[in-house]
């Protein structure tokens, strides 16, 4: 996608209100969280006829000052309105309060990105997770999801299942279409895709890779098929580390992402080595220049700055187009691929070249 632009025209006027809502953007994100903290947006959204700052403030046992602060903020972001001095929910308020994507989303700016954000200028400059330190002492935040305060492990995770789980139950069928004998997970993660797997084909064996940190929680979960599961610890930056061999499917879910372009290239040319001479290697992942939605682009697209800041200081959401080419270098070749699965997912499948 060469050309792209997200801007609608606007009258002058109202470019430069649109410039104000990001100059002020952290701000009213604040005021927007407290607001829904505190139960403020849902005890407006309760009443029929809105609430006054006064009721507000008595009912929360908060003062007039910090309530007509907040909600004046949700005001100016159009999250409610005001009709006499009565406080009312908008439509932007109901998605900030019922939306499922709006809160991982939100949960997970807060909880993970919001303090290490502030270190992106150091992350980029010198390519390390310089933001990181917010959260814990580790070289990148996969050593650390486990050990994560529980409200940050609870956004991280809610985040990355949200977007995947959106997508599992459409792809199995076409996963299992080959039926595959072995297949390996690669960054299994807690299991959720290995226990989709293993409910919808009762002969398949699955090959999980992952950290042993992560290994550790799959390991738990999937304790009654472990007759059916291997465990293979491995960290996949370390491109000496081989991965187990005769595989008839090869799956990668929001892996790639994780990695440099080099190490992604790394990554291939061992699952090309592991691959069976007839399997095939699937890739599922989200890349906003295949979006039909500017909503789902821009969630991608502002997901990168966490890779940068938090995750690993070298990854970002990729086009692609990036990926094919890693994979053709590696020795593999596209040969389907498909777009608009769940919330805003694609389906690379490659074979050998
Ligand atoms: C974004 S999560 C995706 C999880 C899962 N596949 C899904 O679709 O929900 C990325 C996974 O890659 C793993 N990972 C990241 N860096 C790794 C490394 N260096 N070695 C092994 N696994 C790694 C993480 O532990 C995590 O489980």
């Amino acid at each position: 996608m060469k050309n792209k632009t997200f801007a609608k025209p606007l009258p002058a006027i109202d470019a430069r209100f649109e410039a104000q809502k990001i100059a002020f953007g952290p701000v009213v994100f604040q005021c927007v969280r407290i607001a829904m903290k505190w139960g403020l947006l849902e005890s407006i959204d309760r009443s029929p006829s809105g609430q006054s700052i006064e009721e507000l403030a008595a009912f929360h046992q908060r003062s007039e000052y910090a309530v007509s602060v907040l909600l004046e903020s949700c005001l100016s972001a159009g999250v409610v309105g005001r009709k006499e001095d009565r406080y009312y929910l908008e439509k932007i308020g109901d998605f900030m309060l019922r939306d499922p994507m709006t809160r991982v989303n939100f949960n997970f700016t807060q909880e993970i990105c919001y303090q290490g954000m502030f270190e992106l200028e150091s992350a980029l400059a010198e390519g390390r997770p310089a933001g990181l330190k917010c959260l814990g002492e580790w070289e990148t935040i996969y050593r650390g999801l486990s050990s994560l305060p529980e409200v940050a492990k609870s956004a991280w995770f809610e985040f990355d299942h949200h977007y995947s789980d959106s997508a599992f139950t459409l792809v199995l069928p076409i996963v299992f279409s080959s039926q595959p004998t072995t297949l390996m997970d690669i960054g299994a993660n807690t299991g959720k895709w290995a226990q989709r797997c293993l409910d919808f084909n009762p002969m398949v064996r699955m090959t999980l890779v992952d950290l042993p940190e992560q290994m550790s929680i799959a390991r738990g979960n999937l304790a009654s098929q472990s007759d059916r599961v291997d465990f293979y610890e491995a960290d996949m930056l370390n491109p000496d580390t081989p991965f187990p061999a005769g595989q008839d499917v090869i799956w990668m879910s929001q892996l790639l992402s994780c990695f440099s372009k080099q190490s992604i290239l790394e990554i291939f040319r061992r699952v090309k080595t592991s691959l069976n001479s007839n399997g095939c290697v699937y890739v599922l992942d989200t890349f906003w220049d295949s979006q039909r939605h500017d909503i789902a682009a821009y969630c991608i697209i502002n997901t990168s700055p966490y890779f940068a800041a938090l995750a690993n200081g070298v990854s970002t959401m990729y086009q692609s187009q990036e990926y094919i080419q890693l994979a053709n270098q590696a020795g593999l070749q596209l040969v389907d691929i498909r777009d608009d699965i769940g919330l805003s997912h694609s389906l690379l499948k490659f074979v050998h070249a």
